[in-house]
């Protein structure tokens, strides 16, 4: 994580507050990664199901521009499990504490289980604003298999001055704003399966989002340290009405 400039203060405080949950990993807006929130047992699972499913072109989901980069495969909406496979990702998702802290979710949609194979890849692209589902405040990848199984296929998050890459372990979800233009580098070797998604959030602006992660981490924290004070509760009423305040309508 050396190239990546982590925030140490999130982790060191969401490793505390969350020692019972998973290592946590804040970067600069918001780009976030949690360890595990997918547990052995359920990658196992959604595999094995993967592995009888009919995939079809990517392509067919893709914008008008990004269906000129897009080269990968989805999972079909016809496949008799997906309506599970997809039951059980919104659980994992909506039973993280972090992940909701952070994305405040008013809607999960669109989940695509995706497939590269060798020479597969995801050109440089930004995603639609609006989706059939809801809005795109929030995209993320969920990693099925593991960085040792394929060659390439790195997700890299196209900053204005700089590039990050991010090719993580099985399990592992990443999140980030949906502003930002992103690419899939080609698999030159191996197969890579992610399940992607995105997020309509209550809070729409990142800064806000921000703002509100803080405070709630610090007033979690506080609890967990010293309990129910007259200080959490007076923290715990600012987080509340910012949300308010915040919370699109
Ligand atoms: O596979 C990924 O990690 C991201 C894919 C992507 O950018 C998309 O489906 O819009
Ligand atoms: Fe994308």
């Amino acid at each position: 994580m050396d190239e990546i400039r982590t925030i140490i203060y999130f982790s060191r405080h969401l490793q505390e507050i969350f020692w019972f949950l998973l290592r946590a990993e804040a970067l600069f807006y918001m780009i976030l990664q949690l360890e595990n929130i997918l547990t052995p047992e359920i990658l196992q699972t959604i595999n094995h199901q993967l592995e009888e499913a009919k995939f079809i072109d990517g392509k067919k989901t893709a914008g008008w521009h990004a269906v000129k980069v897009k080269n990968n495969e989805q999972l079909s909406n016809q496949f008799s499990e997906i309506r599970n496979l997809e039951k059980i990702i919104y659980q994992a998702l909506n039973e993280n504490i972090v992940f909701q802290m952070a994305t405040i979710p008013k809607k999960i949609h669109s989940l695509r289980f995706s497939r590269y194979s060798q020479g597969m890849g995801y050109g440089s692209h930004v995603d639609d604003a609006l989706m059939k589902e809801g809005r795109t405040d929030i995209s993320f990848t969920i990693f099925l298999n593991s960085p040792q199984e394929y060659e390439g296929g790195e997700l890299i998050l196209e900053e204005v001055n700089e590039e990050r890459s991010f090719k993580l372990s099985t399990g592992t979800i990443i999140f980030y704003p949906s502003y930002s233009l992103h690419r899939v580098e080609t698999v030159t070797k191996g197969v890579r399966k992610v399940v992607v998604g995105w997020i309509e959030s209550w809070i729409r602006d990142v800064q806000k989002r921000e703002i509100l992660f803080d405070l709630d981490t610090v007033r979690r924290s506080i609890f967990h340290k010293q309990g129910k004070t007259a200080e959490f509760d007076l923290l715990s009423k600012s987080y509340s009405n910012l949300l308010r305040f915040f919370a699109d309508s």
